[in-house]
């Protein structure tokens, strides 16, 4: 278990009625980004990214070329054009895992942008994804055990890196909208990098504190997160219902779901090791979203899976310490959960307001503007979202161990 580092200072610890009382940091998002290191926090460096390399060989120029100029180039709406005429590249000069997600990442985010180009429903009309995007991009996915889609592995794991050896941080691969975008990224690293110690208590609280830096995250005044270029996928999906054809891979439209947390890995391994029981149909969603995780992460969670019962340990060795050191992190979890829910209803709420007022700003991304629709419509087999996150933060709680 990675811990934090040795002799770090502790978070603060989170006081009696914990979610809203949260000890909310002084200094701003910007400013902690800048600095990377959290005041009272243990933490002074990220997770180890998925690819330290933030740049391809030579040969992939024309792939990086279009990556780095994504944001003006979907904001200008020639961005399916430059696609068109990128010479087909074959993904067999890649050298190792590294490389390859970085390739995944590059290509993933050219295809997001690529389809929503246009934003709010409009996709590319035929579905289809053009053969030198699509073949690489496959080729790629294959080689990692990764579906062609952009995933939360791109979106936040593979996606940062340090701008200097003092540890500032900053996205790789950007997209319209990119101050919003790249609060939103990085803190989502930080969450994970906070969740990391994990099975102990102050693993889920540190994540808890660093989570509530989102709000300022997306109150960036330049801030509009286009939910159709990072959540929308081809599953589920009224604008792409048959999915997506893979020009050159299957002549089949093939479906897969957009890039969300649910697939991040630790807070599947927080309920596998906790047991923590969901709903059938919340399960089907969450063990779906594990295909998109890289397979050694996948495997991290089954293998906790299969572990003895820590929860049934707790509960056989009747300590009463053991079993209160239990429910805290219970808790911390569905605490957790609680503090995503305020998040999701403030983002969808702010941005639906932000819709009906027409105040989008100059330099949003695409889908500004619009009201949420991908966040409201997508998800878990068609329930609403929010019936989602409450029964999970529910069946959480009822992994407490009760006297
Ligand atoms: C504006 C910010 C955010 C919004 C709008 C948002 C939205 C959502 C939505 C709609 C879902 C439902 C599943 C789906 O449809 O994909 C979800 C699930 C989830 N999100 Fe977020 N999210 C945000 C930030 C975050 C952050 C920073 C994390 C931290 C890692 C996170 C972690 C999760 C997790 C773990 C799930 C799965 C449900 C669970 O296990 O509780 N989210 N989110």
């Amino acid at each position: 278990m990675l811990g934090a580092r040795a002799g770090g200072v502790h978070p603060p610890p989170i006081p009696a009625g914990r979610s809203l009382a949260l000890p909310m940091p002084q200094e701003n998002l910007p400013e902690l980004l800048r600095s990377c290191v959290l005041p009272g926090c243990a933490l002074t460096a990220p997770p180890s990214p998925l690819s330290t390399k933030t740049e391809l060989p030579a040969p992939y120029g024309p792939w990086m070329e279009i990556a780095h100029d994504l944001p003006r180039l979907i904001t200008s709406h020639r961005l399916r054009s430059h696609v068109h005429q990128m010479p087909q590249l074959s993904a067999r000069h890649l050298r190792g895992r590294e490389e390859l997600h970085l390739a995944h990442l590059v290509l993933s985010f050219i295809t997001m942008g690529y389809l929503w180009q246009e934003g709010g429903s409009r996709s590319v009309t035929p579905p289809v994804l053009p053969q030198n995007l699509a073949v690489p991009f496959w080729e790629v996915s294959q080689a990692l055990g990764l579906p062609p889609i952009l995933s939360h592995a791109d979106f936040v794991l593979a996606n940062w890196r340090r701008k200097n050896p003092n540890g500032n941080l900053d996205t790789i691969i950007s997209l319209p909208g990119a101050e919003s975008l790249r609060g939103f990224i990085l803190v989502t690293l930080l969450v994970e990098k906070a969740a990391v110690p994990g099975i102990k208590v102050g693993g889920c609280c540190r994540a808890l504190w660093v989570f509530a830096h989102l709000e300022s995250a997306l109150r960036h005044p330049r801030g509009v997160l286009d939910p159709h270029m990072l959540a929308c996928g081809w599953k589920d999906n009224p604008a792409m219902p048959g999915g997506l054809v893979y020009e050159g891979v299957s002549d089949e439209p093939l479906a897969y779901s957009g890039g969300s947390a649910a697939q991040s890995t630790v807070l599947h391994a927080f309920d596998e090791l906790l047991g923590i029981r969901h709903s059938e149909e919340s399960t089907a969603f969450l063990h779906r979203m594990r295909h998109y995780m890289p397979p050694p992460h996948r495997a991290f969670v089954e293998e906790i899976h299969r572990a003895p019962s820590l929860r049934q340990h707790v509960l056989s060795s009747g300590d009463a310490r053991l079993c209160a050191a239990f429910n805290r992190c219970v808790s911390a979890l569905a605490d957790f959960r609680s503090y995503h829910i305020t998040i999701v209803t403030k983002y969808i709420a702010v941005a639906a307001a932000k819709a009906k007022a027409g105040r989008a700003e100059p330099g949003d991304g695409p889908a500004a503007g619009k009201p949420p629709s991908a966040l409201e419509a997508k998800g878990t087999g068609g329930s609403h979202i929010f019936s989602f996150l409450k029964s999970v933060r529910d069946t959480t709680r009822e992994g407490l161990i009760r006297a």
